[in-house]
């Protein structure tokens, strides 16, 4: 394709993104957000009744978050605290207050470059210097000066550190204060000297439980003293992907089709603070899954496909064999609204996705992200809206999930967002919550941002 030249604002380096949006977001965008081959959004699928079928959405998400509080093994909802060291802490919370083990700074230390003196000057100058890292030197008597680096322990009796740029010595080797411009210059006292405990005191707390764990607080915690940390783990997820249909590799033959959601399920439950312990094909045989689930020790299991009610459709009979509660069965959302949610045990969890994939993706932020949130102990993401460009069409009862991209301070609603498609969300950055009835151009969305969205996966602190 023949890159296009820039509009005016529009950086070269976008162009990329642009193209890729143009591929979503094209044709018949008059005739509305279906995209060709869509079933027309409103319209009832075959066999779907007339009316709402399933728990509202924002009471399945609600039901989905509060689960592990409400009769889960974890009477706090999140998962038995664990200490791990620092290197392995990133993403996850902290399960106890970060409480200062030392003073900050722990002894008095030079803020600069430069020498520490004692009283006014001019001062003799002492031949060894004083480093960072170094032991404790002999005290300063009055009038005498030595060379110090910043972060070094400061000799006791010390008035002021003096900078390097603030200071020359004569021909004598005595130290003068002179600025700049050879002006004498001042030297108050205790001047670029951090005083031990200026930051904190030992046994301060520093942070409070429930804080993501970030870069700056790993260094925080080694900075006070810390080699290991408290934190709730990242829940273990199991992903059984049903269908004798799928196939793991190569071109779609005889009525066979390619899985997509072995690949794009496990990274997306690790960009939601997951530890995915298994990935594994099990075929349309209820056995099969049953013998899964018993084996399998995740604290959450994501099932794909099989939630409808097909002649293979094992998920509902392997669940009441179980004997397991269905806390969500449906949910009034579309693409999506087989998806169910039930605890197999105190401690055990499934999320059953249908299979098609955007159905699929529908049921993960829906019921998936909030229960993985509170096992984890993860702060809820800041909710906010955006107008939408255009119109989006609604379904008469049911909540819709459309992917958009957002420009500037708009949402763009982007087509081929049918259930079985992966095309539209592919280019998204965020799913627009459209009501039931739909939302007309400039209708403030609540968007659920994607969780790469604001930086890419690797900066997820998954
Ligand atoms: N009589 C009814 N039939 C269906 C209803 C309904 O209400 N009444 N709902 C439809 C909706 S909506 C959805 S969504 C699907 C959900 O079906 P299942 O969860 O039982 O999923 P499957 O039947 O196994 O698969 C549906 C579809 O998705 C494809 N698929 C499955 N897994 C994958 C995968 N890993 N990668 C790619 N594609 C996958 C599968 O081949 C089917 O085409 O039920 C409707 N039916
Ligand atoms: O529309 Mo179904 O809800 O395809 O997921």
């Amino acid at each position: 394709m023949t890159p296009r030249t820039p509009r005016a604002g529009e950086d070269a380096d976008d162009l990329d993104v642009e193209e890729a949006l143009a591929l979503v977001n094209d044709a018949a965008r008059a005739s509305g957000d279906r995209a060709p081959g869509d079933r027309t959004h409103g319209d009832r699928p075959h066999g779907a009744p007339a009316h709402r079928d399933g728990v509202d959405w924002a009471e399945a998400r609600t039901t989905a978050e509060r689960a592990p509080r409400l009769g889960g093994g974890h009477r706090t909802g999140y998962l038995t605290p664990v200490s791990v060291p620092l290197s392995s802490a990133l993403g996850l919370t902290l399960a106890a207050p970060l409480i200062a083990l030392t003073d900050l700074p722990s002894f008095d230390t030079s803020a600069m470059d430069g020498w520490a003196v004692s009283g006014p000057g001019p001062w003799d100058v002492r031949e060894e210097g004083v480093l960072a890292g170094h032991t404790a030197h002999a005290p300063l008597t009055d009038g005498e000066a030595v060379r110090i680096a910043t972060g070094a322990r400061i000799p006791p009796d010390t008035t002021a550190v003096l900078r390097s740029e603030h200071g020359r010595t004569d021909d004598k080797g005595r130290l003068h204060a002179t600025a700049a411009t050879r002006a004498p210059h001042t030297v108050s006292h205790g001047q670029d000297i951090r005083p031990r405990g200026q930051e904190c005191r030992n046994g301060d707390q520093l942070l409070p439980v429930g804080t993501l764990v970030t870069p700056p607080v790993l260094g925080m915690a080694a900075a006070a003293g810390y080699d290991t940390l408290t934190v709730v783990p990242r829940p273990r997820a199991a992903v059984f992907v049903l269908g004798d249909e799928l196939l793991g590799e190569g071109l779609p033959h005889d009525g066979l089709i390619r899985d997509a959601l072995g690949p794009l399920l496990p990274p997306w439950l690790r960009a939601l603070g997951a530890d995915v312990v298994d990935v594994r094909r099990v075929g349309d045989d209820e056995a099969a899954l049953q013998q899964a689930l018993t084996a399998c020790e995740a604290d959450v299991v994501v099932t794909t496909g099989g939630t409808a009610a097909g002649p293979v459709d094992h998920v509902h009979p392997t669940l009441r064999r179980l004997g397991a509660e269905l806390l969500v069965d449906g949910v009034a959302v579309r693409p999506g609204h087989p998806m169910l949610l039930a605890r197999i045990s105190e401690k055990q969890y499934l999320v059953g996705l249908p299979g098609n994939p955007l159905a699929a993706v529908s049921g993960l932020v829906t019921l998936a992200e909030p229960l993985l949130r509170t096992l984890a102990a993860r702060p809820a993401p800041e909710g906010y809206t955006l107008p939408l460009r255009d119109a989006v069409q609604g379904h008469p009862y049911d909540t819709r999930l459309v992917p958009v991209a957002l420009r500037g301070d708009r949402a763009l609603p982007l087509l081929y967002n049918g259930p079985a498609m992966l095309r539209g969300i592919a280019a998204a950055d965020a799913l627009a919550v459209v009501p039931p009835g739909g939302a007309k151009p400039g209708y403030e969305a609540e968007l659920l941002d994607l969780p790469w969205a604001s930086g890419g996966i690797g900066v997820c602190f998954t």
